[in-house]
């Protein structure tokens, strides 16, 4: 068997509308500030509502070794203590694709005296990381890769000096916040200047800053730079909120099936940028002509998906950063829908065109999506396979990385599965 064969699942399309309560799991992106945040502060913080899945798992385990305890008391909560510092590890840090862990803790490793190499999966190591090193370098930190991807090697001597850093954040916004988390740990204000392009999207900065303040960071921010005091952190109890990714998956299984899922929050409760989907899930079948994906990028496979079943054709602009994703999504998203039915989505530079057909609903059209172990591929896909048969999702647990509980949530909804279904632990 091929390896991108393992693990196929076929969704059944159902014959009612889903109906039911769903909790989508805790934030990623919150979960692996707050535990980056908490670890660096002096005490015990209590994170409830936090997502546990391989993310979360590699940063957890990333901080323990580095000195940090953490505790899981139970499937929501960690328990972080620490003493205001990181220390070396014995061995290089593997963080397998997770994006948010690998730039946060590249950044803060340069508050550890001594050596740490950062490295992940074959798919982590194509994607880039050389503007935040190039940055880390400017503030004096010996921070090297020999691709620009990883693995990295940060060599630091417990600290940095105060001064001004500028940061190329146009292929990812990450770069930013880790650079803003580790600068409250400095001896002195630092001033982080946005060079280059415009990041991409705006509400993961306001994301940051929001999880800064709260264990007790400083900063003041312009238009295009922040400046941080050297606060250090303290240690909180902290309430992750559900994670708004996931729940664009479950807001577009209503809208498609026409059913009434109870996610047990309201959509306006997010501070999560891909929230906004919310409002364009909710037109559908009458997504608008063009859908300006920056500020949502997550939620764009979500929204591709399901504008494959609107009334009229969708172009996703401002998407290009999509391409240094856990895949290429543009191209993922293309040749995925073009598998469904030939040309339902294409690349134009890097826009993607869904051509949009509501007659595809019922019918059956077999198809192996190739989800290039991209779990917002398996679970942007599967919605397809609630309006079509023969939609069959390839290396389905790569969900794991943020959603391990999705093929069970769609089973609690009544969507049977056939295949390499996970038993519910
Ligand atoms: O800061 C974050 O938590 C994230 C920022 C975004 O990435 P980029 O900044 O790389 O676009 C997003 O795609 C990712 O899933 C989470
Ligand atoms: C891009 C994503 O993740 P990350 O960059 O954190 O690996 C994602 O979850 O869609």
């Amino acid at each position: 068997m091929n390896d991108r064969d393992r693990q196929a699942i076929t969704v059944i399309p159902p014959t009612h509308p889903l109906r039911g309560r769903v909790a989508p799991p805790g934030s990623k992106s919150i979960t692996n500030r707050v535990l980056l945040l908490a670890a660096l502060a002096k005490g015990t913080s209590h994170l409830t509502g936090a997502l546990k899945s391989d993310d979360t798992r590699y940063m957890a385990e990333a901080l323990r070794a580095m000195g940090v305890t953490i505790a899981e008391p139970d499937e929501t909560s960690f328990i972080v203590t620490g003493d205001g510092r990181l220390r070396a590890p014995a061995a290089p840090l593997f963080l397998g694709n997770a994006g948010t862990a690998t730039r946060f803790l590249t950044a803060a490793a340069a508050l550890v005296d001594g050596q740490v190499v950062i490295d992940g999966d074959a798919h982590m190591r194509k994607r880039p990381i050389g503007p935040l090193l190039t940055a880390l370098r400017s503030l004096g930190i010996d921070a090297s890769s020999e691709t620009g991807c990883p693995p990295v090697t940060i060599r630091g001597t417990g600290g940095f000096a105060a001064g001004r850093v500028e940061i190329d954040g146009g292929l990812s916004s990450q770069y930013v916040s880790a650079l803003l988390m580790m600068a409250a740990c400095g001896s002195g204000p630092v001033d982080i200047v946005l060079a280059g392009d415009d990041i991409g999207a705006r509400g993961y900065i306001e994301l940051t800053l929001a999880a800064m303040a709260a264990f007790g960071a400083r900063v003041e921010q312009s238009a295009s730079s922040w400046r941080v005091a050297p606060t250090g952190y303290r240690a909180v109890d902290f309430a992750i909120e559900p994670d708004a990714s996931a729940a664009t998956y479950l807001w577009a299984a209503e809208v498609l099936t026409g059913g009434a899922i109870d996610l047990g929050v309201p959509a306006t409760a997010f501070t999560q940028p891909d929230a906004r989907a919310y409002e364009l899930i909710a037109s559908f079948p009458h997504l608008p002509a063009v859908i300006d994906g920056s500020q949502m990028q997550d939620a764009v496979p979500t929204l591709a998906v399901l504008a494959a079943f609107n009334e009229t054709p969708v172009r996703f602009t401002g998407i290009a950063n999509l391409r240094v994703k856990e895949c290429d999504r543009v191209a993922a998203l293309a040749v995925g829908l073009s598998e469904i039915s030939p040309g339902l989505g294409r690349e134009e530079g890097d826009d993607l065109l869904v051509a949009s057909d509501p007659s595809l609903a019922g019918r059956t059209l077999p198809a192996s999506i190739d989800t290039r172990a991209d779990h917002r591929m398996a679970m942007s896909f599967a919605l397809a396979g609630l309006k079509v048969h023969g939609i069959t999702i390839l290396e389905s647990d790569c969900v794991a990385k943020t959603y391990p509980g999705y093929w069970w949530a769609l089973g609690s909804l009544g969507v049977a599965l056939e295949g390499d279904v996970p038993e519910q632990a």
